[in-house]
C-alpha cells in the first residue's frame, strides 16, 4: 500500500469513526448491550479444560516462543463469516473447525445427525437450522492462529453482524452458487464496507443443481461493485463437482477421504487448460488495475511468478481494492482448505489494519493504537454474554497485553477492576489462558461492563469507537399467562436486555403493560419463544405495534417563565428561544445562544437537560422527537429563587409550548422489503405490495425467480410471512430491513391520533 493511500485511508477511517462515535450518543452506552443467551456453557464447568485442548494450547505456546515473535504476530488473523441466510456459513465453519483440528468429527446443521453443528449451540438454532447469535471460536491453520466469529444471516439479528465486523480484520463473504448475491449479501457487504473490512468471497454449494459460480462472480462485480476475480475455476459442477484449479499456482486440486481431508495436486486437466489460462489473465488484469507493482509487470508484458501474483493479490485485498473469489462445496468437503490458505495468504493480520482510538484527555482527538504488546493496554468489550456463571465479556485487544490478575480500568465508567479469569471461547466451550496481547480476541469472566466499553491499564485514557446500535422499530405487549411465572418473566427480560441492545423493555404507564421492542416480528418472536423454552414462561402476546417518532416542520419560538414564589423555597426560571427542524440529522441538538449572563452558566446545563428530556416524549402521541435544534437566546434568573430544578421545569414546559406551534408530524418506520418468488407469482405479489401501501423500487429476474424490491411501511407488514406463503404456495421468501422513518400522510396522522389518543 502506498504511503499516500495508507494515510488517506487512515484519515478517512478516523473521520468515519469519529462520526460514528459522536452520533452514537447514549444508545451505545446503554446497559442493554450483550449478546448470546447460551444457557450456561454446554455442561462445561468454569475450570474445565480438556487434556486434548491443554496439549494443543501448550504446543501452540511453545511454537510461539520458538519462532520469531514478529513473524508469529504476522500470522494472526481475526475473521468473520457473513452471508445471506442459508448460504452455508455454519456448515463451512464446521469444516474449518474440523480441518484445523478443533473438532474430531463433522456434524450437520439442524441436528440432522442428532448432534448439530458446533457453532449453533442454542437449542433453537439447531432446531430451526439458523444462526441467531454470533459465536466466537479460534483455531490454528498451519502456523496461523485464527479467531472466527460466525454471524447470523437474518436482518433481524443485524446487530450481531455489526458487532462482529467492528472488531474483525477480515471476512469471508459466503455466497450460494445458485442464489448468487442475495438481499442479505448486499446488506452484509455494505456493513463490511462501513467498517473497512477486506474480504474474500466463497462461492459455496457448487455441488447443487444449477450451480454457476461465473454468474455469481458477475453479480459480485455488478451488484456489490467489488473489483473481484476468481482465483480458482471449478473442476466439474453440480454432482460432478470434484475440486478446483488454483489459478495462482496453476495446479488442479481434488479432495478425497471420508471428510475431504486428502488433497491431491495435479496438472491442470487438458479440458480446463484454456479456461484456466483465460481466467488467470482476467485475475492478473483485475489486480494490476489497482496494484502498481503488478501493473508495471503487466504493462511490460511479463508474466508474474506465483510469488509475485500472490503478493499482489494480498496487497490489493488488504487495501480493500480487490476481492479474490474462491469456490467449492462446504457440505461435500470441497475447497475449504484452500479457502483457509486464502485467509492466511490474503487477509490482513492485526498490524496491517489501522485502528483509531479517541483520546479522552485530549478532546477526543483520534489517535492510532499500536499493535504492540509492550504498549499500554487498550481493549474493546464488543459483546457480552449472560450465562450460568455470570457475565462473559468478549474483548478485542488492540494494544498492549492483558494478564490474569492484572488491574484494568474501564474508561467509560472510570472503574478499576482485577481481571479474575481470562478464557478463549470455542462456541459454548472455553479454555483458560493466562494472558493475551494486541490482536487477540479473548473473553473475561465476572466483569461488570457494557458492550462498547474500553479497558486500559490505567496509564492512558483512550476509548475505542463503538458500534452503531439501531433503534428498535417494533413493539409488542407481553405478559406471563400464569401469575406464578412473574419472577421468571422479569428475570428473562432482564437477561435479554443485557444481551441485546436492540431489544428493549418498558412499562406502558397508562395500561401498566410490559412492552418489548425490537427490530422486527422474528426478532421479538424469538425472545417470546426463548422465554418459553429457557424460562418455562408462556406469554400472552398483544398485537404488534410500530414505533413511531415525531418531528417538527417549522421554526417556533418559546418564551416561558416558571415561577412559584408563594411560601417556602421559591422557584424561578425563564427561558426564551426557538426550536427548528434539522434537515439532515435525526439528532436533538441544544445550542446556547445567550450573550451575557441572563441565565447563570451553572443553570444552562439544567436547561439543556430539560429540553432533551422533553424531546423524548413528543406532543402528538408521546413518541420520541427527532431532528430538532433548540436554541436558547435569552432568559432570566432570580438571585434567590432560581435553581437547577426550576430551569429544567421551565425548559420542559417551553418545549411543549413551542412543539405545537412548530407544525409537528408523525413519522413511521419504512422497511426495505425484498421478495423472491417464482415469476408466475409476480403480479399477485406486486398487487399485494401496492395494497400494503408499498412503493416498488425494482423488479429483477434471477433465473426462474423474480426479486421484487419495495419500500413498505412497517405497520403494513404484520403477518406478511403467512400471507406470502399462501399467495405463493409456500414458494416465496422475503427479507425486510429498516430503511428510515418517514412522515405519514395527514389523514393517517389524524386517524392515528384519534385511535390511539396521546400515549
Ligand atoms: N448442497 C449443499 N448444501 C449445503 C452446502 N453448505 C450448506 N448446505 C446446506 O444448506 C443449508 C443451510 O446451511 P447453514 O450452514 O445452516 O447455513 P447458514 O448460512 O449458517 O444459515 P443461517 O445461520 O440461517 O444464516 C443446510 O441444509 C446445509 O446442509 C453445500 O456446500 N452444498
Amino acid at each position: 500500500m502506498s504511503r499516500t493511500r495508507e494515510s488517506a485511508r487512515a484519515i478517512a477511517r478516523a473521520i468515519r469513526w469519529k462520526r460514528a462515535w459522536t452520533s452514537m450518543g447514549d444508545g451505545v452506552a446503554s446497559a442493554r448491550d450483550g449478546c448470546r443467551g447460551v444457557d450456561g456453557f454446554g455442561g462445561t464447568t468454569p475450570g474445565r479444560t480438556t487434556a486434548r485442548t491443554t496439549a494443543r494450547t501448550t504446543a501452540w505456546t511453545t511454537r510461539m516462543k520458538s519462532s520469531d515473535a514478529a513473524d508469529a504476530r504476522a500470522l494472526r488473523r481475526n475473521i468473520g463469516i457473513s452471508a445471506h441466510i442459508d448460504s452455508g456459513k455454519t456448515t463451512l465453519t464446521e469444516r474449518i473447525l474440523f480441518y484445523t483440528g478443533r473438532i474430531d468429527s463433522i456434524h450437520e446443521v439442524r441436528g440432522k445427525d442428532g448432534v448439530g453443528a458446533k457453532m449453533d449451540s442454542m437449542e433453537l438454532e439447531r432446531e430451526k437450522g439458523i444462526t441467531i447469535q454470533s459465536a466466537a471460536t479460534y483455531c490454528q491453520w498451519k502456523d496461523s492462529p485464527i479467531n472466527i466469529i460466525d454471524t447470523p444471516g437474518h436482518v433481524d439479528f443485524t446487530i450481531e453482524v455489526e458487532r462482529a465486523l467492528r472488531v474483525l480484520d477480515g471476512a469471508i463473504l459466503v455466497l450460494c452458487s445458485v442464489g448468487g448475491v442475495q438481499s442479505q449479501s448486499i446488506t452484509v457487504d455494505r456493513q463490511m464496507r462501513r467498517y473497512g473490512v477486506p474480504r474474500l468471497c466463497f462461492v459455496n454449494k457448487c455441488d447443487r443443481a444449477g450451480a454457476n459460480p461465473w454468474k455469481v462472480l458477475s453479480q459480485v462485480r455488478e451488484k456489490l461493485k467489488l473489483n473481484a476475480a476468481a482465483v480458482q475455476i471449478p473442476i466439474g459442477l453440480e454432482d460432478q463437482h470434484d475440486g478446483v484449479v488454483d489459478l495462482v499456482r496453476m495446479k488442479a486440486v481434488t479432495f478425497s477421504g471420508s471428510n475431504g481431508e486428502t488433497l491431491t495436486w495435479a496438472d491442470v486437466p487438458d479440458n480446463l487448460k484454456e479456461l484456466a489460462k483465460e481466467k488467470r489473465k482476467v485475475l492478473i488484469e483485475s489486480v494490476a488495475e489497482v496494484d502498481e507493482e503488478l501493473g508495471d509487470l503487466f504493462l511490460m508484458g511479463e508474466q508474474p511468478t506465483e510469488e509475485q501474483l500472490k503478493a499482489a493479490i494480498r496487497r490489493a485485498t488488504v487495501s480493500n481494492q480487490f476481492a479474490p473469489l474462491f469456490m467449492g462445496s462446504a457440505y461435500k468437503n470441497r475447497g475449504v482448505q484452500l479457502l483457509l490458505d486464502g485467509v492466511t495468504d490474503y487477509l490482513p493480520n492485526p498490524s496491517e489494519v489501522k485502528n483509531i482510538a479517541l483520546d479522552l484527555k485530549n478532546n477526543e482527538e483520534p489517535v492510532v493504537v499500536a499493535d504492540d504488546p509492550s504498549a499500554p493496554l487498550v481493549g474493546l468489550a464488543f459483546k457480552l454474554e449472560e450465562g450460568r456463571f455470570g457475565q462473559l465479556t468478549y474483548l478485542r485487544i488492540y494494544q498492549g497485553k492483558i494478564e490474569k490478575g492484572m488491574t484494568i480500568t474501564n474508561t467509560s465508567s472510570g472503574k478499576k477492576l482485577k481481571v479474575p479469569r481470562l478464557v478463549r471461547m470455542h462456541s459454548d466451550d472455553m479454555e483458560d489462558v493466562s494472558s493475551a496481547s494486541a490482536g487477540d480476541i479473548v473473553a473475561l469472566f465476572g466483569v461488570d461492563c457494557k458492550s462498547g466499553d474500553t479497558f486500559t491499564d490505567g496509564t492512558v485514557n483512550l476509548a475505542m469507537t463503538s458500534m452503531r446500535v439501531p433503534e428498535p422499530v417494533m413493539s409488542l405487549a407481553v405478559s406471563p399467562k400464569s401469575k406464578s411465572d412473574g419472577g421468571n418473566f422479569s428475570k428473562a427480560l432482564q437477561r435479554f436486555q443485557k444481551e441485546d441492545p436492540t431489544f428493549r423493555v418498558h412499562m406502558d404507564e397508562e395500561s401498566g403493560q410490559t412492552i418489548i421492542s425490537g427490530m422486527g416480528e422474528l426478532h421479538l418472536d424469538i425472545y417470546v419463544e426463548r422465554m418459553r423454552r429457557e424460562y418455562k414462561v408462556d406469554c400472552e402476546v398483544g398485537q404488534p405495534r410500530v414505533n413511531y417518532r415525531e418531528a417538527i416542520t417549522k421554526r417556533a419560538d418559546f418564551d416561558y417563565l416558571h415561577k412559584k414564589q408563594s411560601g417556602g423555597q421559591g422557584q424561578y426560571g425563564k427561558v426564551v428561544g426557538y426550536i427548528e427542524p434539522l434537515q439532515e440529522s435525526t439528532d436533538v441538538i441544544f445550542e446556547n445562544g445567550i450573550v451575557g449572563n441572563a441565565i447563570a452558566p451553572s443553570f444552562i446545563q439544567a436547561v439543556e437537560k430539560g429540553f432533551k428530556e422533553a424531546a423524548q416524549t413528543g406532543g402528538l402521541l408521546g413518541y420520541p422527537v427527532e431532528g430538532i435544534r433548540v436554541v436558547l437566546t435569552d432568559g432570566q434568573s432570580h438571585a434567590v429563587d432560581s435553581s437547577e430544578l426550576a430551569f429544567k421545569l421551565a425548559a420542559l414546559a417551553a418545549f411543549r409550548q413551542a412543539f405545537h406551534s412548530a407544525n409537528p408530524k408523525l413519522l413511521e418506520p419504512i422497511m426495505k422489503v425484498d421478495v423472491t418468488i417464482p415469476s408466475e407469482f409476480q403480479g399477485t405479489v406486486i398487487g399485494n405490495v401496492n395494497r400494503r401501501k408499498g412503493t416498488i423500487n425494482d423488479t429483477s429476474a434471477d433465473g426462474d425467480d423474480v426479486i421484487v424490491s419495495a419500500n413498505v411501511p412497517l405497520s403494513q407488514m404484520f403477518g406478511y410471512s403467512t400471507e406470502l406463503r399462501s399467495m405463493t404456495q409456500g414458494k416465496g421468501e422475503f427479507t425486510m430491513e429498516y430503511s428510515a422513518h418517514q412522515a405519514v400522510t395527514q389523514d393517517v396522522q389524524a386517524e392515528l391520533i384519534n385511535s390511539m389518543g396521546k400515549k
